[in-house]
Parts: structure tokens; sequence; C-alpha cells
């Protein structure tokens, strides 16, 4: 058995062995069918790719369910020590009860690693069926901020001593006499800094500018939230301005234009820093953007958004390439070099068991992981052998079920086709 060496990071760059050691959890519900699926598509395009030069030798960390089952714990310390030391990890997806019981241990994981950005590329492959006429027009990148906002969990239950508490301190010392029910109110709050935007909108900018993409979209609700998601907006655009001051174009320089030179002089300057090559940097209230995702995606490549619009965003660009069976995703801190991949569906509960749903979310943040290590010939082997696969209508029941002359296959079987397809 090949004996595996940790990932490094080295003067910021991460420093990938030949054979690295890389922890994953298994995941609750469908995890363990898709899990072990991926898993086996991923040892194959790398020894297709590398042919033995090259290996990962996978380590079990628990959470969740198995975790709970075998420790007493959910989220024990071992499991975030050890991904702290091994850099780079891969999961499957976590049960989160609802209206009670454990806090999300997949937000737990992100904040505690401190993971700020969520990392959802949406594409389309050929032949997957989709719900919209052009779904190869959605070629969009989320960064949703991963850290923050309502996710951060300060939210106490309606009659608690500590809701009681808040509500006084609100009506006595904030003279706060708009909650229409005080005492049947639940309270939440929703902490958005100046920091995390800056870091989240700058990752995005770096984005575009080193993958060639012509706009960054800042998404929020700033109309009604204006101190949080308002303010989103504002530091976003002042990042771009401080930071890559001729290497983008704001709306908010537009308006500046606008103001002082008129409509004409805004556009001429917008075209002008188009055709320069700049970054267009605009945003969109949460809303509309997502009717305009839908009518003219082809306007959007990157999308900056705090935690709770990125998470409804990715599920609806997803839906428009094929549905959550098909959508990757990482969890990255850009500083530190650590990062976990996982799909951005969840434990699909109804499936459990049954070698039945798609293994693409979780194999395609598998194929993320291998080109953030560089590993870029296993990777493209996996985008081709699935481009193969759904072109011969060999898939699981999620396309089987809209796509005419489909032959459905299990889960495991599905891997199996993909692995006779890494040619
Ligand atoms: N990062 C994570 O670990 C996440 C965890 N969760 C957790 O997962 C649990 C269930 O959440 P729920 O809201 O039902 O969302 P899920 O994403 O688990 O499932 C919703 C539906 O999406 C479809 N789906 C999900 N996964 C697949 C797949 N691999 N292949 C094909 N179709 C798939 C199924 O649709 P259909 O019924 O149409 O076949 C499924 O019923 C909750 O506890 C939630 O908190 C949720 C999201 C992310
Ligand atoms: O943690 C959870 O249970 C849900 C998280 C989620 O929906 C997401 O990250 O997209
Ligand atoms: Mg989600």
């Amino acid at each position: 058995m090949v004996k595996g060496e940790k990932i490094s990071v080295v003067d910021g760059v991460l420093n990938v062995p030949d054979n690295p050691i890389i922890p994953f959890i298994i995941g609750d519900g469908t995890g363990p069918d898709i899990w072990a699926a991926a898993s086996r598509v991923i040892d194959a395009a790398v020894e297709k790719a590398y042919g033995g030069k090259k290996s990962i030798v996978w380590k079990e960390v628990l959470a969740g369910e198995k975790a709970y089952d075998m420790t007493g714990e959910w989220l024990p310390q071992e499991t975030l020590d050890v991904i702290n030391e091994y850099i780079i990890a891969i999961k499957g997806p976590l049960t989160t009860p609802i209206g009670g019981g454990i806090r999300s241990l997949n937000v737990a994981l992100r904040q505690k690693l401190d993971l700020y950005t969520c990392l959802r590329p949406v594409r389309w492959f050929k032949g997957v069926p989709s719900p919209v006429k052009r779904p190869q027009d959605v070629d969009m990148v989320i960064f949703r901020e991963n850290t923050e906002d309502i996710y951060a969990g300060i939210e106490y239950p309606q009659g608690s001593p500590e809701a009681k508490k808040l509500l006084r301190f609100l009506q006595e010392e904030l003279g706060v006499d708009k909650i229409r029910f005080p005492q049947t109110s639940g309270l939440g709050i929703k902490p958005v800094s100046k920091e995390g935007t800056r870091r989240l909108v700058r990752a995005a900018i770096e984005y575009a500018l080193t993958q060639g993409r012509k706009s960054v979209t800042l998404v929020h609700k700033g109309n009604i939230m204006k101190y949080t998601e308002g303010a989103f907006k504002q530091w976003g655009y002042e990042l771009a301005e401080q930071e890559y001051g001729d290497q983008v174009f704001t709306w908010n320089q537009y308006d500046q234009i606008k103001e002082r030179e008129g409509a004409q002089a805004a556009e001429a300057a917008q075209s002008q820093a188009e055709a320069a090559g700049k970054i267009i940097i605009k945003d969109a209230i949460a809303d509309i953007f997502l009717q305009q995702i839908l009518t003219r995606p082809a306007e959007f490549e990157v999308v900056a958004t705090l935690n709770l619009n990125g998470d409804y965003i990715s599920d609806a660009l997803a839906a428009q390439v094929g549905g959550i069976g098909i959508a990757p995703g990482a969890n990255i801190n850009y500083e530190t070099g650590h990062a976990i991949f996982e799909a951005t569906h969840g434990t699909a509960p109804k499936y459990a068991g049954l070698d039945k749903v798609n293994p693409s979310s979780v194999l395609l943040s598998g194929e993320m992981m291998l080109r953030h290590l560089k590993w870029n010939e296993a990777a493209d082997l996996i985008i081709s052998s699935m481009e193969k696969t759904i072109a011969s209508k060999v898939v699981t029941y999620d396309f089987a079920r809209l796509t005419e002359g489909a032959t459905e296959v299990k889960c495991s079987q599905f891997a199996d086709e993909l692995i006779k397809n890494l040619t």
C-alpha cells in the first residue's frame, strides 16, 4: 500500500506530493452511495492520467451520524484538526434537522476552518435535460460568502429568556417599536462585515481576472437590508475601485459619470472599459437577479453574494443545467490554502441506501479538487468521460426521467460507465 504524504502550503503556494493524503467525510443519507461511486472514478482517472506515478491516499475522518454513532460527537475536534493539518479535504452531505436540534455541521466546518468562499461553478453538459431553452447560456461561477449573514446562527427561540432579553434591549435601549408581534417572535441577527465582504469580493475579482471572465455581479437585497446587504454592495464597489483601479470599471463609476456628464458619457465610458478588456463590476438586487438568470443568463459570469442569497442562487442555477445532481462546489480560504470540496446538494434521505442518486455533484467536486491540486490531466479525463457518458444516454434516474431513450442505471453503474469512458 502506498504511504501518503501531507500537502503543505509553502510561501502561499500549495505543495502537492505525488501521493497526497486527503481526508474525506463520507456523509449521511445518500453520502455513502455517492462517495463510493465518485471516489472510484477519481482514483481511476488519476491512475489513467499518471500510470501509477500519482495516487490519492484517502483518509476517512468522521462527522455527522457516523461520528455520533462511533464517538458520541457530531463533529469531533479530531476531524477539524486533521483537515487543518492536511489542508485539502472532500466531503459528502451532512444532515441538519429543521427547527431545532444540532446546528448545521456543514456550516460549522466552514466557520471553524474559516473557509470564507463557497465556490460553486454552474455549467451545462451537452445532453443533460434542462427546463430552459438555452442551458448552454448558463456559465456562471458563484462566490458565496460562507462565514457570516444569518448563517452565523445567532438566533433565539420565541419565548426563551434570551429572546425576551434581546427584545427588551431592542425596545428599551434602541426604541424599536416595529416588531409586529413581539411576544410571539423568535429573533435572529444577521452580521455582515466589511472584512468579510472585502475578502469575498477580492476572491471573485481575482478569479475573474485569472480566468478571463468579463464581469462580476454583486447580488444583494440592499434596498431592504441597508446596512448588511446594502453595505455589501458599497464595500464591494469600494474594494474593486481601491484594489483593482485600472483593471475594472464599476457601475458605481458609471453612476458618477452619468451624474457629472450625462448618460451618453457613462455609456461611452463603459464601452471603452469593455473594449480595453476591463472587468465590469456591476450589481443586482437579489429578486430581479433570480428572474434575469432565467431570462438572460449569458449576461452574468462571476457572481459575488452573501450567504443566504448564495444558497438560493446556487440551487436555482443548478436547476437550469440539469439539477442538483450535477452541481459541484468547494469551500475555500484563499489565504491559508485550506479547502473542503463538497456537492451543492444535501443528503436526499428518501434515496439513502438505494444506490440510486447521481454521484456527479460530488464527483465534479472531486474534479474541482484535482484541478486545485493542478492535476489537470486527471480532471480533464473526468470531464471528457462525463461528456461521453451523458451523450450515450446511460444516466441515473434524475436525468433518465427527463431524457427520451435513456437507459437508467444505478449510482454505482453510472460510475462503471464513467470509468469505462475515461479514455
Ligand atoms: N452541504 C450539505 O451537506 C447540505 C446538506 N443539506 C441537508 O440535507 C438534508 C436534505 O435536504 P433537502 O432540502 O431535502 O435537499 P437535498 O439536496 O438533500 O435533496 C433534495 C432533492 O434534490 C434531488 N437530489 C439531491 N441529491 C441528488 C443527487 N445526488 N442526485 C439526484 N438528485 C438529487 C432529489 O430530488 P427528487 O426528489 O426530485 O428526485 C432530492 O429529493 C437536510 O438535512 C439538509 O439540511 C442540504 C443541502 C446541503
Ligand atoms: O447545512 C445544511 O444543512 C444546508 C447547507 C446548504 O444548503 C448549502 O450549503 O447549500
Ligand atoms: Mg443549499
